[in-house]
């Protein structure tokens, strides 16, 4: 069974992907995956050298995420066209480097964490279900900057371009509520949940 896993910047997606793991299921992160290709020597580094020039790369050679998030999210009349040049890049190298660790994996539940699931528009016909992980944007805003140091700012700038609660809400098969629960009771709505659908 495949299974894709979205939600909102920080509404909790790999908290959950992680209780799926520790149910046996093989887990797909594509914002492992993507941090991999922009790593030094990445596979998608030569593409985003040549597209955004040597600014885009930090002293290594590994993209300047700082920068690019910046860039793409946050500079001064934010333009989805640097974002959209970004994924060009990288989407269709998650695409591959995603199918090809699924081929590779004999587990009997594979757990796709895809943050740009409804977006893409490509993923649901790629799944059996449709997992999606709901908060508050407060709750969404206050995870993000506790956990990655950002700006309220920067953090908005990011949520205000994903989808709406509602569109990803429309896609989903099950909905975890994430919000003013613990990690163990939603470790327990995680094993509920995969008690039903395998
Ligand atoms: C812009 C980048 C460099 C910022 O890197 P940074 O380390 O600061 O953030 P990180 O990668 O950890 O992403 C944090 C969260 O931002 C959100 N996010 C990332 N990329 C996007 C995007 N293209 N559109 C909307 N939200 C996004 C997701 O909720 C993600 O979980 C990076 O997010 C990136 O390369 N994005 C493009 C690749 C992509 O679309 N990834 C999403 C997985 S398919
Ligand atoms: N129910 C919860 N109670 C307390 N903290 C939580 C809960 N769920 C998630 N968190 C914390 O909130 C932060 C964001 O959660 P997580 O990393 O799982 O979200 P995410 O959706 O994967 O985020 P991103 O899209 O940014 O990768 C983490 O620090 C996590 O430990």
């Amino acid at each position: 069974m495949k299974i894709g896993l979205t939600g909102g910047i920080g509404s909790g997606k790999s908290t959950v992907a992680r209780c799926w793991a520790e149910l046996g299921a093989c887990l797909i992160d594509t914002d492992a995956i993507a941090r991999s290709l922009t790593l030094a020597q990445g596979a998608a580094m030569p593409a985003i050298a040549k597209e955004f020039g040597p600014q885009a790369l930090d002293e290594n050679g590994a993209l300047d995420r700082a920068w690019m998030r910046q860039q793409a999210f946050a500079a001064p009349g934010a333009n989805s066209d640097v974002k959209r040049r970004l994924e060009a890049i990288l989407h269709p190298l998650i695409g591959a480097l995603t199918q090809e660790q699924a081929m590779a994996s004999t587990a009997a539940v594979i757990v796709f964490d895809v943050p740009l699931l409804v977006e893409s528009g490509r993923w649901r016909q790629r799944v059996d279900k449709v997992l999606v992980v709901d908060c508050e944007p407060e709750t969404q805003i206050a995870r993000v900057i506790a956990r990655n140091a950002w700006t309220r700012e920067a953090t908005l700038a990011v949520l205000q371009q994903q989808a709406s609660r509602s569109q990803r809400r429309a896609c989903a098969d099950a909905v975890l509520y994430n919000e003013a629960v613990t990690p163990d009771e939603l470790k327990q709505q995680v094993l509920t949940l995969a008690r039903h659908w395998t």
